[in-house]
């Protein structure tokens, strides 16, 4: 068990209908930190029959929830956002020992996770239905907004609290009330959070988390009629799966899926912007980000100079645990992560490829940042998403050019471009086929802002004001007045 000031925040049991509860054979699975490989304890191993009650759980909650007024649910919101950072340290604790990143990163997520309950709880008092002009003198054509009802969460590993309240926020704004499996890997960080959500007075049964055995979860979720909206931030793959199982139910559905950001450098770029731009872009949580920079394009006239000044950077990054003063990126999730960044590295060295530092394994899962030059289309690092600390530098000669390079995948997630000319900055923010473009700028999440991806990236939206639409019905009412 970790040491924080709060122990009761590293709950080792599920919340189902506000009830703290262990599997029912009684099994457990180990939590490791990813650092050293130790165990930092233990949680339940649930099924499809647990999961079925904590759906009827949320299912018994709703009626309450979603009749409550929207005030009154942005209020404990409100209370949920204020507890997170009110337990900020021991959550950033958690939050390094399960996932990896460093506490200054993990510090910053609770930040962030925090910033969508609190966008969310105004937001709820904004889903406005319309008043249509009627066709008719004797008919009144009105549109209302309705919660969809019980929704489902699945997240990933990566971004283990924002990507909760990413969901769960604009869920319970909307008057939804959900279940929540957060990955096998970093579970404490859920835990905790429905932990606080409880204490903040979010009534029995609106919150539910669930962990477990990911497949077993995913069927209950996606068979169940009563589980009316599935959201998910992880793979393509599984989100595809997750989609095809979620289609005899006709389930709303948002998915947050992988990507392969192009970061597009211009001869006519601020250098020394571009480069802090692709140092936060690319080594952020190690790299492993859906909107991390993948593969960097640099137009032929500054190509030498800025790949020298990014190679000076990278060397200074600091690599170890998560924990340790000054360090900037830490171990990648687990082995698997760390092989395949490698494969990656390989196979673009075999391709002709030039490294220019890194690419070293080191006490594990730890990975120092690599930089290669003379990358091109043939390699692995252009077709698949790299999830690590490696960054590929292609060089282009025009703008059409790299246009056809950054699309040319199945992707389209988040995509960034440096350049001191208004008119290309406008051209490339319309030619890149992504959901999100990042124009001087490597770091475009924010609550305010749409965040989600076109092609094989995704469907839906979150955060923003388009974030709760997801989690409302729209309804029309035709009333004869006379
Ligand atoms: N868009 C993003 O932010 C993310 C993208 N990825 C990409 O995916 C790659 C693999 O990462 P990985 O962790 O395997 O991602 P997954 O897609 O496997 O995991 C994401 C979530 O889905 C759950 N899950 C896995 N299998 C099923 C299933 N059959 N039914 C229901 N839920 C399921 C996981 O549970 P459990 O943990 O218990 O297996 C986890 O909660 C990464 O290298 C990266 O490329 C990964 C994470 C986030
Ligand atoms: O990968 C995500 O879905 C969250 C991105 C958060 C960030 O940009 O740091």
């Amino acid at each position: 068990m970790l040491n924080l000031k709060d122990a009761a925040l590293q709950r080792e049991a599920c919340l189902v209908g506000g009830e703290w509860v262990g599997a029912d054979d009684n099994g457990f699975d180990d939590v490791t930190n990813p650092a050293d490989g130790s165990v930092i304890g233990r949680i339940p191993r649930l099924g499809e029959a647990e999961t079925l009650r904590a759906i009827d759980a949320a299912e018994e909650a709703l009626p309450a929830w979603q009749a409550l007024t929207a005030k009154a649910r942005g209020a404990l919101l409100r209370r949920w956002h204020d507890l997170l950072l009110e337990h900020q340290e021991d959550l950033a604790a958690l939050m390094t020992a399960e996932q990896g990143k460093p506490l200054a990163e993990s510090r910053g997520e609770i930040g962030f996770a925090a910033s969508f309950f609190e966008w969310f709880a105004e937001e709820g008092r904004r889903t406005y239905g319309d008043v249509i002009p009627t066709p008719q003198s004797d008919r009144r054509l009105l549109v209302v907004k309705q919660p969809v009802g019980v929704c489902a969460a699945i997240t990933p590993w990566n971004f283990p609290a924002a990507m909760i309240a990413r969901k769960a926020g604009p869920a319970l704004a909307a008057g939804c009330t959900i279940v929540i499996k957060p990955a096998g890997q970093t579970p404490y960080s859920a835990l905790a959070m429905a932990e606080l959500a409880m204490r903040a007075g979010i009534p029995a049964g609106v919150v539910n988390v669930v962990t477990g055995e990911a497949r077993a979860i995913g069927k209950a979720m996606t068979e169940s009629p009563k589980v009316r909206k599935l959201s998910f931030t992880g793979s393509t793959a599984i989100g595809k799966m997750l989609l095809k199982q979620s289609a005899d139910t006709v389930k709303k559905v948002s998915m947050e899926l992988g990507g392969n950001a192009p970061f597009i450098v211009f001869n006519d770029a601020d250098l020394e912007k571009a480069v802090e731009g692709v140092m936060q872009a690319k080594f952020r949580n190690a790299g492993q980000t859906c909107v991390c920079a993948n593969r960097i394009f640099v137009q032929a006239g500054i190509h030498d100079a800025f790949t020298e000044r990014l190679a000076e950077e990278v060397a200074k990054l600091k690599v170890g645990p998560g924990n340790e003063e000054g360090v900037h990126v830490g171990p990648m999730i687990d082995a698997p992560a760390a092989d395949k960044v490698l494969e990656q590295l390989e196979d673009a060295l075999a391709k002709g490829g030039k490294l220019l530092l890194g690419g070293q394994r080191q006490n594990g899962n730890f990975l120092t940042p690599a930089v290669i030059t003379g990358a091109t289309p043939q390699m692995a690092c252009f077709g698949e998403e790299t999830f690590g600390p490696l960054a590929p530098v292609f060089r282009f000669e025009s703008e059409g050019e790299v246009i056809a390079l950054a699309n040319a995948t199945e992707y389209g997630l988040a995509a960034y471009c440096y350049t001191r000319d208004l008119g290309r900055a406008w051209r490339m923010s319309e030619a890149l086929e992504y959901g999100m473009v990042g124009i001087n700028n490597g770091h475009v999440s924010t609550c305010e802002a749409p965040f989600g991806g076109i092609k094989q990236s995704g469907l839906g939206r979150e955060g923003s004001y388009l974030g709760i639409e997801d989690y409302l019905e729209t309804k029309y009412i035709n009333m004869a007045i006379e």
